[in-house]
């Protein structure tokens, strides 16, 4: 599965955060019923590890990646976690120089036409913008597509259902990814319902045919 394989799964990947290891499998089961077989699970929990790996194990029909991948360690664990995609907030060069080792595809995170620019010299041409709607939103992003036409984005940070179709009208983006779908209170709660009904109103969403 190449990069473009994994943001073409779903128009709205969530970005997920599980605090409780035992709610990761019903939470990728919630999500694939409303018809989203992608996650991406943050490495913002001590659990998150143990997250993906019940997932990989127990809804190998979800396609799980691990988010907040900040160094190459945070790469290298989750890949053995059974992390099938890795995102990044940012681009640094460490993790730019250890991506070419990596087996899975890698969202790098840019916020700027040259940190853009960077990111494709070093070979990736599908990239996280991020945080999306603080650096300008849909607008700027769009802007991106005239100067840097081979570029493909998954845009997050502030996307909701009130602006996540001027994203996905987008000619450079491919997906968008957003927490909407999965809120801490319906997690904790352990309100599956709630969340596959909110995941089966974002699958329905269309991007550019
Ligand atoms: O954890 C990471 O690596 C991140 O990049 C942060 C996420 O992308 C945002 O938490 C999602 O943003 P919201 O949809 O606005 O909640």
């Amino acid at each position: 599965m190449n990069t473009l394989d994994v943001m073409g799964i779903s128009p709205v990947v969530p970005v997920v955060v599980v605090e409780q290891v035992e709610d990761a499998v019903p939470l990728a089961k919630a999500l694939r019923d409303g018809g989203v077989s992608v996650i991406e699970l943050t490495l913002r929990s001590d659990v998150a590890l143990a997250a993906i790996a019940a997932i990989a194990a127990e809804v190998p029909e979800v396609v799980v990646g691990a988010g907040t991948v900040l160094s190459p360690r945070d790469a290298e664990s989750s890949i053995a976690a059974g992390a099938r995609f890795l995102v990044s907030p940012g681009s640094p060069r460490d993790l730019l120089d250890a991506a070419h080792g990596w087996s899975v595809p890698w969202l790098p995170g840019v916020s700027t036409a040259t940190e853009a620019m960077n990111v494709a010299d070093a070979g990736h041409t599908e990239m996280k913008f991020f945080p999306a709607a603080y650096s300008g939103g849909a607008a700027a992003l769009g802007a991106l597509a005239d100067p840097l036409p081979n570029l493909t984005f998954c845009p997050t940070g502030g996307i909701s259902p009130a602006n996540v179709a001027d994203y996905l009208r987008l000619a450079n983006v491919a997906c968008v990814g957003g927490s909407w779908l999965t809120p801490r209170k319906m997690v904790s709660e352990r309100n599956w319902s709630a969340i596959t009904d909110l995941a089966r109103v974002a699958s329905a969403l269309r991007g550019v045919d």
